[in-house]
């Protein structure tokens, strides 16, 4: 399902920390939202999910209007929302915690390497490990909307690699992917279309190429100046 934002505005203590944002993250594509720290990203994705009311502006799932919808409500429509912080239930194993959500075959397809790791407390596993679980139990959950909170926080490259294309994976099964990341390199990689946030409002929205090939289209859009002219 397409998830659109229209002129959507979101307040914390009483001031707007997101500011009339537009964006489209549509079904079967990666969506990437960029921008640095204090940006207002995790409070955009926490009014998608119904953590947090909307001040102004409309949210659309396939469009229908969910502004005013719960949370339960829209996650009951397939909208699910991964948090920052790798949230696994610590003291059950990696098996109980999938098990609550949904088949264990289809966590294993998308992550081979939990397989001998089934047993272990989740707390014990590596910070890599985790995020594999907290997004394995996500997409067995079979969201038609996955909003994803720097998902790479903490990692090594090398597992950010291994989690990436994950995502490519589950947009071309059609869901709708948004991917919330401050560093920017690796999620450009895997992005149809990127929006670049700073101080609550959008500086770049469009095609990830012109930011893929330039740290100065970049830079700009994370500053909200205007790129230098070459
Ligand atoms: N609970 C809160 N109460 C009031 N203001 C808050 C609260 N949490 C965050 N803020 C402020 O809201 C603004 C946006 O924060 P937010 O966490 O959405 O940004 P972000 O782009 O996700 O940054 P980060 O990458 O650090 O998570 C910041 O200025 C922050 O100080």
């Amino acid at each position: 399902m397409t998830l659109a934002l229209d002129d959507l505005t979101v307040a914390r203590g009483g001031q707007p920390v997101v500011r009339g944002v537009s964006l489209t993250a549509a079904a079967g594509q990666v969506t990437v939202l960029l921008g640095p720290n204090g940006a207002g990203k995790t409070t955009l994705l926490e009014a998608v999910s119904g953590v947090l009311p909307a001040a102004g502006g409309r949210i659309r799932l396939a469009g229908r209007d969910i502004t005013s919808w719960s949370r339960p409500r829209r996650a009951r429509q397939g909208l699910a929302h991964v948090e920052q912080g790798r949230a696994v239930f610590a003291t059950l194993t990696v098996r109980e915690n999938i098990r609550l959500v949904g088949p264990l075959d289809r966590a294993l397809e998308l992550f081979p390497e939990l397989e001998k790791r089934l047993d272990v407390r989740a707390g014990l596993l590596s910070g890599g490990e985790q995020q594999m679980l907290v997004l394995g139990r996500a997409i067995v959950g079979g969201p038609s909307v996955l909003l994803l909170d720097e998902m790479s926080l903490g990692l090594a490259p090398a597992i950010v690699r291994r989690l990436l294309p994950v995502l490519r994976g589950l947009a071309a099964g059609g869901c709708a992917v948004l991917l919330v990341e401050q560093f920017a390199h690796a999620a450009l990689t895997v992005a149809d279309t990127a929006y670049v946030l700073a101080h609550g409002s959008l500086t770049y929205g469009g095609p990830p190429e012109p930011l893929r090939a330039s740290d100065d289209a970049l830079a700009s859009a994370y500053l909200g100046t205007a790129p230098p002219r070459s």
